[in-house]
């Protein structure tokens, strides 16, 4: 009998190399329009995952969930199964001025401001992408004409703290380019087991604007947002190609 994982609910019978790994459980219908043969495999909890073939290669999408908590459970449990490479399909805040909304983040670093990842490793280990899975990605998004930029991100668990405005000042002030929850969890995580891992991150709040209204509108509208996250997601699933050629 194949063993099934816990919290994911799949088995290494109906694992593939490759997984987009989004936060949210509902970005997998947009990403299963992008592929052909796409099936539900399983849903539990904030996991749900699809499988189906882009450009021939077989891709798994898994959702993580919000934080870096249930992203490390995911990334676990993917790694025993079998899976090698993870893309996170993500969104997030921006920290500079001049990044805007739909633009998309290449993750080159995360600063570790998550408990997830410290429980794994000292905060001075890095949370690093692999690099040729980056310079895939890197190269899927300047062919797709996506307005992009690779820099660091900061990965943190709440952005509801009394001080969110000056951690947030600070961060950018270090030259930070955005916030999300899940990557630096992804990348220590994914680097510790062996997991080739990268972040590609889609705006929808620009630097001090309203987190609460943007991630509202995110949520429901047909905007420079999605357009963003239809070319994160082509981004991803290129790259994946491109790593699948060798
Ligand atoms: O849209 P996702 O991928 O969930 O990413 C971002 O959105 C959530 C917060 O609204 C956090 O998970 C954050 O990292
Ligand atoms: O500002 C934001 C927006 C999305 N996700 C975050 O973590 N921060």
């Amino acid at each position: 009998m194949a063993e099934i994982m816990p919290h994911i609910k799949l088995s290494k019978e109906q694992a593939v190399p490759y997984v987009l790994l989004p936060g949210d459980p509902k970005r997998l219908d947009r990403i299963a329009t992008c592929l052909t043969e796409a099936e539900e495999l399983a849903y539990n909890r904030e996991f749900r995952s699809i499988k189906g073939k882009y450009r021939g290669v077989p891709v798994m999408a898994v959702s993580t969930g919000i934080g870096g908590a249930s992203a490390a459970i995911a990334v676990e449990e993917l790694a025993r199964i079998g899976v090698k490479a993870m893309i996170r399909i993500g969104s997030c805040g921006a920290l500079q001025k001049g990044i805007r909304l739909g633009d998309l983040i290449l993750v080159n670093g995360a600063v570790r401001d998550d408990g997830a990842s410290s429980s794994y490793a000292h905060s001075i280990y890095p949370a690093i992408p692999d690099t040729k899975l980056l310079l895939a990605c890197m190269e899927s998004a300047r062919e797709l004409g996506a307005r992009s930029h690779v820099g660091i991100a900061r990965s943190h668990d709440s952005f509801y703290i009394d001080e969110e405005k000056e951690v947030c000042a600070y961060w950018a002030g270090k030259g930070v380019m955005g916030s999300d929850m899940e990557t630096a969890a992804l990348f220590v995580v994914g680097g510790l087991r062996g997991v080739k891992t990268a972040s590609i991150l889609n705006v929808v709040v620009e630097s001090e604007e309203s987190l609460e209204d943007n991630i509202n509108s995110y949520t429901v509208g047909e905007s420079a947002m999605m357009r963003g996250e239809h070319l994160e997601i082509l981004t991803a699933l290129e790259a994946f190609v491109r790593m699948n050629q060798g």
